[in-house]
């Protein structure tokens, strides 16, 4: 193995530079080239690579985004796009390539490896929907963006005695509100893994404020639906004035945190070491804090599950 590509793909997240930096950086070490392929899938299907020093990822590990750019590609959906990728690879004598992205991503990949590519996918998404892994990049320091939301929100909430509903992120999952909800004392989260039944939602509300609680802040997953319709539905079931902040990409931005950047780096150099053993579909992830990897088609298989024994804590704490 002499040269390696690396690419960010679908949502960024904040800790994909950290990553980068690390597959760049741990494959010079070993005396690897290093091409960075620009705007994920698309990039690779349009000759976009760059060759890549020690210096061209300096000054990235604290920055949200990424450097490398990152898409949505419908073309590499496509046979006829994966074909054209698999001829810029070989055109630019790579041996293996890592990919850094969510489950899209991963489907992607897996279909390069299918046509000979070795490939290694690092887990960067902030929705933490991948299975095999405790934690993605970006999902600690979303959920750290969302409680600071919530924590301000709070602060007018309870100047106005209002019930609030704060939209997470979370394409189709529940992580970040649960993760969230808990750690910002949220009274309810709504999530699509749990069918959400808004008669106790509102009964809560209501044996809150008999209690003398002065705000209800409700984390809702915008996988679950949109927060503005579940709102209506709540004043008109039970009369009560809600107010609804959707917190949308703000979610996706900002300076990754220690917890991110450690992770990014520890699976960045992973993924570069597994490229060098000779293995391809694999996706590394990280359980009990010691980095691991599996099979990507079996990941793709299944579904990460929620922790319910979590989200009944988040209910009775917030009883
Ligand atoms: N089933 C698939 N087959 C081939 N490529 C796919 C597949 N699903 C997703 N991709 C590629 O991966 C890209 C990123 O996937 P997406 O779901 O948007 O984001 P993420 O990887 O963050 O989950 C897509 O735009 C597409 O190019
Ligand atoms: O920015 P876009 O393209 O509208 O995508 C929004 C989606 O991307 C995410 O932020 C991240 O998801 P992915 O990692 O799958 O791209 C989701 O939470 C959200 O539903
Ligand atoms: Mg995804």
């Amino acid at each position: 193995m002499n040269n390696i590509a690396v690419l960010t793909s679908g949502g960024d997240a904040p800790g994909m530079n950290a990553a980068i930096r690390a597959v760049v950086r741990s494959g010079i070490y070993q005396d690897l080239n290093v091409f960075g392929i620009m705007q994920g899938y698309t990039g690779l299907i349009e000759d976009k690579f760059q060759h890549l020093k020690v210096s061209s990822v300096a000054d990235i590990i604290h920055r949200g985004g990424t450097k490398l750019l990152t898409s949505r590609s419908e073309e590499f959906r496509t046979e006829a796009g994966r074909k054209k990728a698999l001829a810029n690879l070989r055109k630019h004598n790579i041996d293996g390539i890592v990919v850094i992205g969510g489950d899209g991503s991963f489907a992607g990949a897996s279909k390069l490896a299918k046509l000979g590519m070795p490939v290694i996918g690092v887990p960067g998404t902030i929705d933490n929907d991948i299975p095999f892994t405790e934690a993605t990049i970006g999902f600690d320091t979303a959920v750290n963006t969302v409680i600071d939301a919530i924590n301000k929100i709070r602060d007018t909430a309870t100047s106005h005695q209002r019930v609030w509903l704060v939209e997470v992120m979370g394409r189709s999952s529940g992580h970040i509100a649960l993760e969230a909800g808990l750690a910002g004392g949220a009274e309810t989260v709504l999530i699509p893994e749990v069918p959400k039944d808004l008669e106790t939602v509102i009964s809560k509300i209501k044996k809150g404020r008999r209690r003398g609680k002065l705000h209800n802040i409700i984390v809702v997953a915008e996988g679950v639906g949109s927060a503005m319709d579940i709102s209506k539905d709540i004043e008109s079931i039970s009369g009560l004035q809600t107010k609804v902040t959707i917190l949308g990409h703000i979610q996706r931005g900002g300076t990754p945190t220690a917890f991110d950047r450690v992770l990014a780096s520890r699976m960045g150099a992973e993924a570069v070491k597994l490229l060098l053993e000779g293995k391809s579909n694999r996706m590394v992830g990280i359980a009990n804090r010691a980095i691991q990897n599996v099979d990507i088609t079996e990941a793709l298989a299944s579904k990460k599950e929620i922790d319910l024994e979590m989200y009944q804590l988040a209910g009775v704490l917030s009883i």
